[in-house]
């Protein structure tokens, strides 16, 4: 029946979102995991009610319902007499792929659905609850249960709640705040509670306990690598909330530290991936020669000189004046490794590591902690970029020739001794990223990437991301993700002849692929400029 054993820890919601997502980016149709829902919550009625010959099913008009109803189906299969309550009309049920098994299921002849426009509807069906039904599935509300429960649902629940029949429900007991346990209003008292791929936090609750009954976990078929390997689901963790009173830098002051007189692009880069990436302030903190390179380079960036031509312990003032104001701190590109500079570069990160900033660590001044054996600043909030060699400078070991899953688990071992918690991405054919907890392998990306200058756009787009996301890996992950992605559409229009800034000008695109924010651009923009738009067919009105 495809149990899975309850050990395996809880997920939130949102977490939940993102396997969904990854799942489908991997092949996998929502419509089998529906399936694979539906068939399991049937299954496990059958088995501990196998002498209830009749089912009611109460479904919602989202996909908790639709998992609700393809249980309907099977159970009918399986010579059950099933009613299914339909809480709204079949028209009203429009999410996918629940609307395709409520019209799959109105095509047999055995599927009775009943619509409940209202409370008073619903009432005129009571009989079914108190005194027809051998068992009651809920599958009212799932994890999309939003704020007070309403009518028709919330009469559903009563009604469930006053039956005396077995009541098994679907993922959540309907009303229960999936990551909380919370019942805010009402919620169904189940006595067993079907759950998918992994309990939700809000299920193991003390709390949750009256209301979940037993719980049981069904493997729907999301595979690991829905969690494992980054995917669009995993852009489910930034915020896109830029509210009409933002104001400048409430998405981020970056503080980008590097370059030297050898190296004077690599900086300008990262800072160029970071602003693209929707930084606000990105500063670039370099040598004289450097800054002054950029601003006449570019009007996007600024740029702060430092004396001298390298970064050194007697220039390294106004760099700790900037990342005290900063968001994150991103140091490495093109920096050269001068006694100085690396003096320099542990004066910056101890400093940054104290404010409890959020640092991204890349190419020289990866080299410098491993030279000066620095593995002590590698703290929560650090992430590390290295490529093979680079690794090798900072921990001492070659990486070894091992497959991408067996190379995560290796890099997890390395952090969990080097420096738990901070966040290695070992750039790669597959990326490679531990905190050393966990892991996240990365396939986007080809092989015209190897060109100079694309892991300083990796830094820029991280160094953003480690503003936008919570949790230090997952913004590694996605950095690497949207990255590669880049590369990966500038490759497909140019073949193998890519330059950094060919990635760099294809990020908003990578992004807007998966996430699509026009409709939230367009509900943002001043009223009569948006009404001279519809009117001039330059938008699409509703
Ligand atoms: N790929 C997927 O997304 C999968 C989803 N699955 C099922 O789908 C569920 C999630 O589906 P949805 O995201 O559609 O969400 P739900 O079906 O949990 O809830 C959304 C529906 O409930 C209504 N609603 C929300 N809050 C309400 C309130 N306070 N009062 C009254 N009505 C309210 C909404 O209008 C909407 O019709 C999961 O819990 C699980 O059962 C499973 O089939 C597995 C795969
Ligand atoms: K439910």
């Amino acid at each position: 029946m495809g149990l899975i054993n309850m050990s395996s820890e809880a997920i939130s919601v949102l977490e939940m979102r993102v396997l969904d997502a990854n799942t489908a980016y991997l092949g996998i149709d929502s419509r089998i995991l529906m399936e694979n829902a539906g068939r399991g919550v049937a299954q496990i009625v059958s088995s501990r009610w196998p002498n209830a010959g009749k089912v009611l099913v109460v479904a919602g008009l989202g996909n908790n319902g639709g998992d609700g109803i393809v249980a309907g189906r099977y159970l009918y299969n399986w010579g059950k007499d099933v009613v299914i309550i339909l809480l709204g009309r079949v028209s009203d049920m429009r999410e996918e792929p629940a609307a395709t098994n409520l019209k799959i299921c109105l095509n047999l002849l055995g599927c009775r659905v009943m619509e409940a426009r209202d409370e008073l509807e619903l009432l005129s069906y009571q009989d079914y609850f108190i005194k027809w039904a051998d068992v009651i599935i809920d599958a009212i509300l799932g994890i999309g249960v939003k704020g007070r429960i309403r009518q028709p649902a919330s009469a559903a629940i009563d009604l469930i709640n006053m039956s005396k029949a077995p009541k098994v429900a679907v993922d959540i007991p309907s009303g229960l705040d999936p990551d909380t346990g919370d019942v805010a209003d009402k919620a169904v008292k189940a006595d067993l509670t079907v759950t998918m791929h992994k309990a939700k936090r809000g299920l193991i609750a003390d709390k949750a306990k009256p209301y979940v009954g037993e719980l049981v976990v069904v493997d729907i078929g999301i595979p690991k690598e829905a969690e494992l390997i980054v995917g669009p689901g995993d852009l489910n963790y930034l915020t896109y909330a830029r509210r009409l009173d933002s104001k400048k830098g409430d998405f981020g002051r970056i503080a980008i530290i590097g370059g030297s007189r050898d190296y004077t692009g690599a900086i300008a880069l990262t800072a160029l991936a970071s602003l693209i990436t929707g930084a606000d302030l990105p500063i670039v903190y370099a040598p004289h020669d450097v800054a002054h390179d950029i601003r006449s380079q570019t009007p996007n960036l600024i740029a702060v000189p430092l004396e001298g031509e390298v970064l050194s312990k007697d220039n390294v003032g106004p760099v700790l004046r900037g990342i005290e104001r900063a968001n994150v701190v991103a140091i490495g590109p093109g920096l050269g490794l001068e006694k100085t500079t690396m003096e320099a570069v542990y004066i910056i990160l101890e400093t940054a590591v104290k404010l409890g900033k959020r640092i991204v660590i890349d190419a020289d001044a990866i080299k410098a902690i491993g030279i000066g054996k620095k593995l002590n600043l590698l703290k929560p909030g650090v992430v590390l970029t290295p490529h093979a060699g680079e690794l090798r400078e900072l921990l001492g070991i070659d990486v070894p020739k091992l497959n991408p899953i067996e190379t995560g688990q290796w890099l997890k071992e390395q952090v969990s001794k080097c420096c738990p918690g901070s966040v290695i991405l070992l750039k790669g054919n597959t990326d490679v990223i531990s905190d050393g907890s966990r892991i996240k392998l990365n396939m986007s990306g080809n092989p015209g990437m190897t060109v100079g200058g694309t892991g300083d756009v990796l830094t820029g787009v991280l160094a953003t991301m480690l503003h936008r996301v919570n949790d230090p890996l997952e913004a590694a992950a996605i950095a690497a993700f949207i990255t590669g992605v880049a590369g990966d559409l500038a490759a497909l229009e140019l073949g193998y002849h890519l330059t950094p800034m060919d990635v760099v000008n294809r990020i908003p695109k990578a992004f807007s692929i998966f996430i699509n924010t026009k409709g939230i651009i367009e509900e943002a923009l001043h009223k009569p400029l948006r009404e001279y738009l519809i009117k001039h067919q330059l938008i699409k009105g509703e």
